[in-house]
């Protein structure tokens, strides 16, 4: 499979957003990656209902929904009804994970479970078969901007091997810090989609970097 670019609204322009939402549209970008954060579980707040909907409006494109909040199964059927095709729950904040999941699926919605930096994959073993994702958090989730932590890299290997004898058809998704020059580490490790944020909106033309992003030859170009 082609891995998939999921650009980070965190990073648009917030005062402009339909033009950024339509900039993503048309590009080859395959996702829009949607972060909800709530001041609890993550040490700042994002967005709410009102600005996913207007996102919906506007946006072509899967909505890929990041819950950063303490309590998601108290709002999993709001978000997939405001328009989320992917939710994503972190497993920090889940004492019932195989509950949410089903609850995730029963709204209609894919599943997937993120980790933060320092939660090992093997804790999915016994949920793996039930997820259509695992988002493994290259920062300390947050903010955007923020360094890549190389041990990630070595998270997606582990993933990898352990998906491809419970769940062959799970994807990798990775989000934080990831730009031209370790796009190419991270699909050699075996992620399947890459959130970035910053690396697309701070650019001249976020379009061209999303058409690079897409492109192997290019990415091999930018390796360091
Ligand atoms: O989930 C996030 C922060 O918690 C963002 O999606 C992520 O950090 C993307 O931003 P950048 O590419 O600038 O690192």
């Amino acid at each position: 499979m082609k891995h998939l670019i999921a650009p980070s609204v965190l990073s648009a322009d917030f005062a402009n957003l339909q033009r950024d939402i339509e900039l993503i549209n048309s590009s080859d970008a395959d996702w829009f990656h949607v972060d909800i954060m709530d001041g609890v579980f993550v040490p700042n707040i994002s967005f709410g209902f009102p600005v996913m909907e207007a996102i919906r409006k506007y946006a072509t494109k899967p909505l890929d929904v990041h819950l950063m909040i303490i309590n998601p199964d108290e709002y999993i059927e709001r978000f997939v009804k405001a328009g989320a095709y992917m939710v994503t729950v972190h497993y920090e904040a889940c004492t019932h994970l195989h509950k949410t999941i089903q609850t995730i699926k029963n709204a209609g919605a894919k599943a997937c479970v993120a980790l933060n930096p320092h939660t090992p994959v093997e804790l999915l073993t016994d949920i793996l078969g039930d997820l259509d994702m695992v988002l493994i958090m290259s920062v300390n989730p947050g903010f955007g901007g923020q360094h890549f932590i190389p041990h990630t890299l070595d998270k997606i290997r582990r993933l990898k091997a352990m998906s491809v004898k419970l769940n062959p058809d799970l994807l990798i998704e990775v989000d934080g810090g990831i730009s031209l020059l370790n796009t190419a580490d991270l699909l050699e490790a075996g992620a399947d989609v890459l959130v970035a944020g910053s690396a697309i909106f701070s650019t001249a033309s976020p379009a061209k970097t999303i058409t690079a992003m897409k492109d192997v030859n290019v990415i091999k170009q930018h390796t360091i």
